[in-house]
Formats: C-alpha cells, structure tokens, sequence
C-alpha cells in the first residue's frame, strides 16, 4: 500500500505542539478527503474515470497575529486560489473570513466547530472549461485574538497541462482557455501581482482571438518568470505561514 510522504517546512514552535506523527496522520486524512471531493467533482460531470493521482497536495497552517491595532485590517488581501480545490479547517474561535458571492458582496464565514469548507480555484474553473467557479476571498481581523487556520489545497498537475478533458468541450462549450502549466500560471500571478483570478485572461480563448493573437501571448505571458512565494504578496505582516507541508501518494 502506498503511503503519504510528507515534505516538512515548518517553524520551529510548533514541533513543540504537534508532534510529526500527527501532522502525517492530518496529511494522509485529508489528502484522501481532497481526492474523494475532486473525483466526486469529476463524475458529476460525467468523467467517472478522470484521475487527480499524482496532482501535488500541500497544506499550511497560517497563524494571524491580530491585535487592537489591526481591527478592521487586512489579514489576508482579496484572492483566489490557484489550484483545484481546497479544504480549510478554520479557526474554531475568531472568525474573520469572508467570501465572495455573485453581487460582488463579501459574506463573512462565522466559525462553525467541527466543520470544514471547500472552495475551488482557478484550476477548477479551466479543468471544467467554466462550470465550476474559483471564489475570491480574503480574510479581515474582526478582533484583536490570535487567529490559525489549516489550508490543505489539491494544486494543478505537475507533468500535464492545465485543460479541460475534451468530454467537456463542443460545439455548444467551446473551449474558454488555452492549456498551460501550472506552475507558469502561478508565477504569473505572482510577477503580475494578478491573484484574483484575473491571471486568467492571458489564457481566454476569446481575449486571444479578439486581439488576433495566437497561442503566443499565454507563451509570452507565462514563460521565463521566476518561483517567488505566492504569501509575499497575499499576506500582510499580520498573517504568517506558520508552517507548510508538500505531500503526494508514493
Ligand atoms: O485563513 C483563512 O481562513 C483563509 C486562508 C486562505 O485563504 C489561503 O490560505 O489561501
Ligand atoms: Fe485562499
């Protein structure tokens, strides 16, 4: 049987709290729990046998230092996710996220114990050539407490393009974005400061045609661009990642 390795990067505090067994024994039930939700994802739109196997996992725990100072201030600027989907265990305590919705409103999460919430990112939106939608969101200090919360998030495929399988593209759905890498869609949200899902233009089939542009601008767009960390730019001073683990079937 095959087991979840666990790449560590972690701060030392918390070796003082959680011990390795624990945190392998987290990324083993949610790395299952991730794949159950996307494969479910897939056979509702009728791929049954699509696989997400091999699609890199990673989770993070974010400790938001909040104080009477930062009431009413950004913990998390306004984002989407980049990946496919992701499971977040948020703070049982002190809420403070807030998503979203169709009006362009942002709707506040309250803590709910004992309950996780799934949203989907921008991979999701081009993997199903726009049924599902990446929901931008941004977590704001509500009061002046300590806040953590685990994001465990199923990313893009590694070897493979991003694209939606050809089941779900016809006539009636032509395909919305040209296929990429993730990792250059990640790095071009990053050096163009895009993180909101907007990054998603340079792949628009339609932006291409209408500019009579080729496949050339996702190629110009997303080639060449260093690897940064992504929580340079979504994170304030408030939020820090307190620890982070890459983990993947071996
Ligand atoms: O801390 C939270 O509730 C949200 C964190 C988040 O959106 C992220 O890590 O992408
Ligand atoms: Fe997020």
């Amino acid at each position: 049987m095959s087991t979840t390795e666990v790449v560590f990067n972690s701060h030392p505090f918390l070796f003082a709290i959680i011990t390795r067994e624990t945190i392998q024994m987290y990324a083993q039930a949610i790395h299952k729990l991730v794949m159950d939700i996307a494969c479910k994802l897939a056979q509702g739109m009728g791929l049954a046998s699509f696989s997400f196997e091999g699609w890199p996992c990673k989770f993070r725990i974010n400790k938001y230092n909040f104080s009477p100072k930062t009431v009413n201030s950004s913990g998390v600027q306004i984002h989407t996710d980049s990946g496919f989907l992701t499971i977040l265990q948020e703070d049982e305590n002190v809420g403070g996220l807030e998503v979203m919705d169709k009006s362009g409103t942002f709707v506040a999460v309250e803590p709910l114990p004992g309950t996780l919430l799934v949203n989907l990112g921008d991979t999701a939106k081009v993997w199903s050539n726009g049924r599902l939608c990446n929901v931008k969101h941004r977590v704001v200090c509500k009061e002046p407490r300590t806040r953590m919360s685990i994001a465990s998030f199923l990313l893009g495929p590694k070897e493979a393009k991003v694209e939606a399988p050809a089941e779900l593209v016809d006539s009636s759905h032509p395909r919305l974005y040209v296929p990429f890498f993730y990792l250059d869609y990640r790095n071009l949200r990053i050096s163009k400061e895009l993180q909101a899902g907007e990054a998603l233009d340079f792949s628009s089939s339609k932006k291409m045609n209408e500019s009579r542009s080729t496949e050339g601008l996702s190629v110009a767009g997303m080639s060449n661009l260093s690897m940064t960390s992504d929580s340079v730019l979504r994170c304030t001073s408030m939020c820090t990642r307190a620890a982070e683990y890459s983990f993947h079937k071996g």
